[in-house]
């Protein structure tokens, strides 16, 4: 086993007891911070100042951009939001010597239920969004699961959700963009509409252009989901029952599944309804005094494993479900706050929970990024579907981290960064990876670089908001540049402005 003994006494204590400095300061200031973005929302809201002040702050961007070519160009150019309150698991140091572009668009700017879609300004979040829709029975079709996540960054980046086998990446749901281009001037782009550009800015990493509005496709939301849990003890009954689930013709709305070692894990399959059935018990999981999902969903399988029920239906309310992994930060906050998930603990301070990750990131002390560097995985691969039990199986020799996330998606035959081995769409898998590497002769650069010509060689893909350890070369066998190179070179001042994603993904520009 690696180890993962600080240098220091000082690092050892800073490491060992972050949990201090996360419930004195982090947790009522995220608390406070919550208070403040409801408040400003919900005046937004109320005065529905939103949608025409739209046209000004698009303006206010062209300005800063016109800015910029009338001087010298010297600079390149990013958004100005500072890296500590982006959920992408680095800090970008391009930010220090880029043109930082002012974008503060934070407003849902119109729902409309006519034609099922919602207009949104770049930052409005995962959370603010599902509670805004709720209300009128609505949802996206994709809701990323952490309630911070951007509609900017889902679209720049990529979004998958428990819904993707169905519904896609979080582009897939995305109807029209609204961008300002390097030379100052607004386009808007869809399927039907400046086609290259709408299917090249998905993964670009804000390197063609600056996005200011985007329409999202909704879909009519149920009161609550019905969810099943089913616990395997056995691996190739999990893997393929989840591949049937996935692939079926009439599936479920939802579905994930949780590893726990190699061997056995949970597949949850769920769907929407009104009313809660006499099959299941009631479970609001959001709430600030009920157990972490992920050591419930843990618990169905240790009581299978005593001989219990094999199958558990629990009914969930839709936002509980949504964020189900936010309170917990999938299953990274247990490092962090290692009582975190302890009763009494949850009972008195389970409401300020959990802390923001910005803030986290804004006071991650030196000691604590040598630590994530040295000994903890945060990647998300993502594979077709049939070399899901043979990733596993290397994932466990070269990581051995657990839980494992599994969560199918359905990549579509678009134009773009992502190519696929079928006409029309073929199923992926997201293997996602968070914690501490158990596994012998862990080595972050030389272990994340096997998995990833594993990847690359089964023409996958690597989420890019954590670490890609690939060289350029590795970096453009990934991921599919005909189309995004097209639209640089054919874009004014698109090179000039903008690195390519490499430039702002690659390890050495972010610490
Ligand atoms: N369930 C899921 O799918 C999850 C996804 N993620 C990942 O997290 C990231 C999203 O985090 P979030 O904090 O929302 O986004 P970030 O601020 O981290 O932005 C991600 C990228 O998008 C670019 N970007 C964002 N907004 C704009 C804009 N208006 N115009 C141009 N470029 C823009 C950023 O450019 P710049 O560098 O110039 O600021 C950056 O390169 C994504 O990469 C996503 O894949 C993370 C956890 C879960
Ligand atoms: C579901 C998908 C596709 C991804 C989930 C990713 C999350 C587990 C990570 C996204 C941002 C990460 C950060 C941390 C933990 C893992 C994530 C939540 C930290 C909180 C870990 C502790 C550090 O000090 C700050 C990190 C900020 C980002």
């Amino acid at each position: 086993m690696i180890s993962t003994q600080p240098d220091s006494l000082i690092e050892y204590l800073i490491v060992e007891y972050r949990w201090l400095i996360a419930i004195t300061i982090l947790m009522p200031l995220s608390f406070l911070w919550k208070i403040w973005s409801m408040a400003r929302n919900y005046v937004v809201f109320k005065l529905n100042t939103a949608p025409g002040n739209h046209e000004k702050k698009v303006k206010e961007v062209q300005k800063q951009i016109k800015s910029w070519l009338a001087g010298d160009r010297n600079t390149r150019l990013c958004t100005a939001r500072p890296t500590w309150q982006t959920m992408s698991f680095r800090q970008g140091l391009y930010k220090k010597t880029f043109t930082n572009i002012r974008i503060d668009m934070v407003d849902i700017l119109e729902v409309d239920t006519k034609n099922m879609t919602v207009r949104c300004e770049p930052l409005v979040t995962m959370g603010l969004l599902s509670k805004t829709l709720e209300p009128l029975d609505l949802s996206l079709p994709v809701v990323p699961e952490l309630d911070q996540l951007t509609v900017g960054g889902l679209v720049m980046g990529t979004g998958v959700e428990s819904s993707s086998h169905i519904h896609g990446l979080f582009q897939h749901i995305c109807l029209e963009y609204e961008l300002v281009l390097a030379d100052g001037s607004v386009v808007t782009c869809s399927k039907d509409n400046n086609a290259d550009l709408f299917y090249a800015v998905p993964w670009s990493y804000g390197t063609l252009g600056f996005l200011t509005s985007v329409t999202i496709k909704v879909v009519p939301a149920k009161k609550y989901i019905r969810l099943e849990y089913q616990p395997y003890t056995n691996m190739l009954d999990l893997s393929s029952k989840f591949k049937e689930e996935a692939l079926k013709q009439d599936p479920h709305r939802y579905l994930e599944a949780l590893l726990f070692d190699k061997n056995s894990g949970v597949i949850m399959t769920g769907d929407m309804v009104d009313e809660i059935g006499n099959d299941g018990m009631f479970n609001p999981i959001g709430r600030w005094y009920s157990p972490w999902f992920f050591t419930q969903v843990e618990n169905h399988l240790e009581n299978y494993k005593l001989g219990q029920k094999t199958c558990v239906v629990e009914y969930i309310p839709l936002r509980d479900y949504y964020h189900r992994h936010t309170r917990s930060l999938f299953w990274e906050l247990q490092d962090i706050i290692p009582f975190g998930n302890n009763p009494v603990f949850r009972m008195l301070f389970g409401w300020m929970m959990p802390p923001e990750v910005s803030l986290l990131k804004l006071t991650q002390p030196e000691a604590v990024t040598k630590l994530y560097n040295k000994a903890h995985v945060i990647q998300d691969m993502l594979v077709p579907v049939d070399v899901m039990e043979e990733a596993i199986q290397l994932f466990d020799k070269e990581f051995e981290v657990y839980p494992i996330w599994l969560c199918p998606f359905k990549l579509f035959n678009n134009p773009g960064q992502l190519k696929v081995n079928s006409s029309d769409w073929q199923m992926f898998v997201d293997i996602g990876v968070y914690g501490v590497p158990k596994a012998e002769g862990y080595e972050t650069v030389s272990s994340t670089r096997r998995i990833e010509s594993f990847v690359t060689h089964h023409r996958g893909f690597q989420m890019l908001y954590a670490d890609t350890f690939t060289t350029e070369k590795e970096f453009r066998n990934m991921f599919d540049h005909t189309l995004y190179d097209k639209m640089r070179s054919s874009l004014p001042h698109c090179k000039e402005a903008f690195p390519d994603v490499y430039g702002k993904v690659n390890r050495n520009v972010r610490k």
